[in-house]
């Protein structure tokens, strides 16, 4: 029996379905203008499922029955797409922020000399490691090691030197204490602690290269390290790509606080804030094609009875579009990116609050909040950024209701490998069009006179 829908032409553009493509062309709209991204769109293609049938006198699409319960499982189907896997990486990132809290606070109370410098001279931690090691452990416990790919920062190298026995030790004993509280979460627990070649094997798995085509996972397991050892802001970043577009974005700040106002509080966070009786930390996650973005408060770690699943609550990015309201952030480092280019865009669009800098991609989590409007970062001439420094960030911006693109306007390509290939010239992410469309004009007229 036909069923005459309103509205449902356009609707059904959200079906992602080989047929639909088509219904979507006849009236001149492309996957892309609903936000859809060609790789999504193209699986689980279950064609001549819908009999696109005519159209009635007041131009509302008339479907079958069949079509209409074809257009609900899929409906399911996409509500339900990587469900288990952002639920499991949901989890993986909490516990991974309470491993790193308890990680970052004996750093700074005990002066911890377990920081190392790798050869870029950037440094590396026993949290850096201890994530990478207990993310890849719960992903491939969840999945079936045959099926998890991860591309991630950190690799053994240092870690297996023999002056290095110390800070391995202090790593396979933090894997275990975090891997010790799955159940809590609903995840399993090793059923024996992992030994030190378990660990090892678990941080070397992480060996994916990425590219165009498969799954993989991307893991900054600190970002921001050296916020981190300076007692300050850092994120843990996990994302999930599927032929080359970033599905799944999920970014622990364990000291972001819920409350926006004491973000721009910035040094030692943790000596000054001791009893810790302020919501200190979030986990915010997001979907591809969603149309939203979720935060969930971290639960505290010395809470011995915390209820899991953890409440969650929808975040959505500032509606401020007026440049002088604006606040932009950017990399503390300016080794990392050049806050004179930066402030000569910012004043040029009309921008006058100071600079929030932040380290780490909880800049990503600010925008996506609604705590600042403008994140930008232009690297220095030869620096190539890599892809989990960036695509949590991006698919939760974005689902958030943001826009992140390259100084050129185009999306950041995740497909080639482990950096962001092609980038032009910076990133820049912004709360709405009107903001971003004003900086990238802003970097085309003083590029040139730029000495970047
Ligand atoms: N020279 C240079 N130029 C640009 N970017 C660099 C550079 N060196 C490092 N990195 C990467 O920057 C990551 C940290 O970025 P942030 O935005 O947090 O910078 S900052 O720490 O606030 O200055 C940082 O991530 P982590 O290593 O995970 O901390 C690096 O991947
Ligand atoms: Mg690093
Ligand atoms: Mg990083
Ligand atoms: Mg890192």
């Amino acid at each position: 029996m036909p069923i005459s829908c309103p509205n449902f032409a356009v609707q059904s553009l959200h079906l992602r379905s080989s047929s639909f493509t088509t219904t979507a062309r006849e009236i001149n709209f492309t996957p892309r203008d609903f936000g859809i991204s060609p790789p999504i769109f193209r699986t689980n293609l279950r064609p001549n499922s819908v009999n696109y049938s005519s159209r009635c006198n007041c131009s509302q699409t008339i479907f079958s029955a069949e079509a209409a319960r074809d257009y609900d499982d899929q409906l399911k189907f996409e509500s339900e797409r990587y469900s288990d896997e952002l639920e499991v990486a949901v989890k993986a990132v909490h516990m991974a922020c309470l491993l790193c809290q308890r990680v970052q606070e004996s750093l700074i109370a005990k002066g911890d000399d377990h920081v190392q410098s790798k050869d870029d001279d950037s440094p590396v931690t026993i949290a850096d490691w201890s994530v990478q090691a207990t993310v890849s452990w719960v992903l491939s416990d969840a999945f079936g090691s045959a099926n998890v790919s991860i591309v991630a920062e950190e690799d053994v190298q240092e870690l297996s030197k023999t002056d290095s026995i110390g800070i391995l030790n202090s790593v396979v004993k933090t894997v275990n204490q975090c891997l010790a509280e799955a159940p809590r979460f609903g995840l399993k627990s090793p059923p024996n602690p992992l030994s030190t070649s378990d660990v090892l094997e678990a941080i070397s798995r992480c060996n994916s290269i990425g590219g165009p085509t498969g799954r993989f996972w991307v893991l900054d397991p600190v970002d921001g390290t050296l916020g981190f050892v300076r007692g300050d802001q850092y994120a843990i970043a996990l994302a999930l790509i599927e032929d080359g577009e970033p599905v799944l974005g999920v970014l622990g700040c364990p000291n972001y606080p819920m409350k926006t106002e004491l973000l721009s509080y910035h040094q030692r966070v943790l000596s000054t804030q001791p009893s810790a009786n302020w919501d200190k930390g979030c986990v915010i996650y997001a979907r591809k094609g969603s149309g939203g973005a979720w935060m969930q408060p971290l639960l505290r770690k010395e809470e011995k009875k915390f209820v899991w699943p953890n409440s969650a609550s929808e975040i959505k990015v500032s509606t401020i579009d007026n440049p002088a309201l604006a606040t932009f952030c950017e990399p503390v480092e300016k080794a990392n990116s050049s806050h004179s280019f930066t402030a000569g865009l910012a004043h040029s669009v009309g921008v006058r609050n100071q600079p929030l800098r932040v380290y780490s991609m909880v800049k990503y989590a600010a925008i996506a909040r609604g705590d600042a409007e403008i994140f930008m970062k232009f690297a220095r001439a030869g620096y190539k950024e890599k892809i989990w420094d960036h695509a949590a960030g991006v698919v939760i911006i974005e689902e958030a209701g943001g826009v992140v693109t390259d100084a050129g306007g185009h999306h950041l390509c995740f497909s080639k490998g482990m950096y962001l290939e092609g980038l032009d010239r910076g990133i820049i992410a912004s709360s709405g069009s009107t903001l971003h469309n004003k900086i990238i004009r802003a970097v085309d007229a003083s590029w040139n006179s730029s000495s970047l």
